[in-house]
């Protein structure tokens, strides 16, 4: 019997069904050397937002490297109906493809190539699902946990998500979490596989399983007195759970310790805060510190700092896990060249049509480095002056007397990347200086202005002969 935990995920089988087939199909067709290249892209900001926090490549890379098809793996699939010419080759199959991408942290946009991947039709196609996979949950949850450091006015963030998580979503969530700029999380096999650092306080559990909530306390900060921290609403927050607190941190004092925390899970947390900061300070405890959590989101949050809640540190699970309310980032993986040819996929929804051939992005700053626009323009283009909104050609934009930056960088060459891993740490730091770049109206949680992505020329006439071309064909 197997079970997940038993299983490789590294597999090639952790792909779509349909991948196989048109892989199977291309091999018997002889056609696995044809080139091709794919881009990754998605179409609508979650969170009806200003921008997405593009994470996960870090979990991405490692996993394309070792991505094959196990004895397992080659005898599911005999027995599923793929032919043994085909399984042969698989049994050696190895991603031997060229990635370019955005570094891991970047802020970006819709509609823009975020990964292009090329290499032959067969390894191409087979990294559409994991790719997917990783890249749109990773990105949804990072550009959540950066929405929230953005209102949180410097309080320390703790990611509480993995028991509400989508199964083992959870791990990638809590890496996420920190990438978007958390700063601790409760998941403690990401905190150990990231390298993260892993708190934790207490549950109602522990104190319900004592008579009394006072014995409660004062038992688990003999064992636990660094980073002590009460949780104080099991029966009542400021007439039992505070003075209790104050009871035990004024005896770990005679300890020779401090208690860390208190920790306010239901109830008005604004108002709670506000009383239990006053009844701290006037027992001389005013370096505990206010930790509060039940179903907090960014919203809630900075509805907290408006009603001036002394709240030093936030711990946020099913929101930020989960990415509440979208369910998904909509990131899509798409076909630009076959055989050095442009192609593209044609929609009566002209914001459906896709963007042709091989593509790079630039980022235009202006003299303070604050984000001005960014420009999709074929990598033969010399870096575009002007650019064209995508659907309404007619309006364009001058780049003159910006500078200028190429997003996509080479990550992956024939397989292997080009760079030492970056850390989860590195990773967050650098999407922290990103968003500082990009000015307050893009970054507003009420219709937030939209932050201006255009195309070539060349691009555009590209898309437009295609375009032309494949509609006379269809006639
Ligand atoms: N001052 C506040 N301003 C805005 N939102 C708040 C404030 N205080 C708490 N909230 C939020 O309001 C919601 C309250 O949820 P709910 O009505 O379930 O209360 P509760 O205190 O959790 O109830 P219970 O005691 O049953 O657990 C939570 O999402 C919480 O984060
Ligand atoms: O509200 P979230 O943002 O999802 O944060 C995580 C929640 O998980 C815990 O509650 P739970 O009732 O599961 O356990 P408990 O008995 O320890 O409170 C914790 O007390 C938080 O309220
Ligand atoms: O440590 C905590 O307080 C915690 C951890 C997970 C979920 N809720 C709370």
């Amino acid at each position: 019997m197997q079970h997940i935990f038993s299983t490789d995920l590294t597999s090639g089988l952790y792909t779509d069904m349909y991948q196989l087939s048109m892989a199977h199909s291309h091999f018997n067709y002889n056609r696995q050397n044809e080139q091709v290249v794919f881009d990754y892209f998605f179409r609508k900001q979650p969170y009806d937002g200003g921008f997405t926090v593009f994470s996960g490549l870090g979990e991405l890379l490692p996993l394309l490297q070792e991505f094959k098809f196990s004895d397992r793996d080659i005898d599911w699939l005999h027995k599923n109906g793929f032919k043994t010419e085909f399984l042969e080759f698989l049994r050696g199959f190895r991603f031997n493809g060229t990635l370019h991408s955005m570094r891991e942290g970047e802020i970006v946009f819709p509609q823009e190539p975020l990964v292009r991947v090329q290499g032959n039709i067969v390894e191409a196609q087979l990294a559409e699902t994991v790719l997917l996979n990783y890249l749109n949950f990773q990105s949804l949850v990072a550009t959540k946990a950066a929405r929230i450091k953005l209102v949180a006015r410097g309080a320390a963030l703790s990611e509480f998500g993995l028991r509400r998580a989508q199964g083992l979503g959870g791990m990638f969530a809590s890496r996420a979490a920190f990438t978007g700029g958390f700063t601790s999380t409760s998941n403690v096999l990401a905190a150990s596989i990231y390298g993260l650092p892993a708190v934790g306080t207490m549950a109602h559990a522990y104190i319900q399983s004592y008579d009394d909530e006072l014995e409660a306390f004062r038992s688990f900060a003999k064992v636990n007195p660094e980073g002590c921290v009460l949780l104080v609403d099991t029966y009542d927050t400021l007439k039992i759970g505070v003075p209790n607190a104050i009871t035990v941190g004024k005896e770990m004092e005679q300890e020779g310790h401090k208690l860390m925390g208190i920790r306010l899970d239901s109830g008005d947390l604004a108002y709670l805060a506000k009383q239990a900061r006053q009844m701290l300070d006037e027992a001389g405890l005013n370096y505990v510190k206010i930790v509060a959590s039940n179903q907090l989101d960014e919203h809630i949050i900075k509805s907290l700092f408006e009603q001036g809640a002394p709240i030093d540190i936030f711990g946020v699970g099913t929101n930020l896990a989960t990415g509440k309310p979208d369910a998904a980032l909509d990131g899509v993986y798409k076909l630009s060249m076959a055989n050095d040819e442009p192609r593209l996929k044609l929609s009566e929804n002209i914001k459906k049509t896709t963007l042709p051939g091989l593509k790079q992005v630039y980022r235009y700053s202006d003299d303070k480095g604050n984000f001005i626009a960014d420009a999709v323009a074929l990598e033969s283009d010399a870096v575009p002056v002007a650019m064209h909104h995508p659907y309404e050609p007619d309006k364009s934009m001058s780049l003159e007397g910006y500078s200028s930056e190429a997003l996509l960088q080479l990550v992956m060459q024939n397989g292997e990347p080009t760079n030492a891993p970056t850390s989860v740490t590195d990773v967050a730091a650098y999407a922290t200086e990103r968003l500082s770049k990009l000015s307050a109206e893009h970054k507003r949680f009420e219709n937030p202005h939209i932050y201006k992505v255009g195309v070539s020329k060349q691009l555009l006439d590209l898309r437009n002969d295609l375009r032309s071309k494949y509609k006379k064909e269809s006639l």
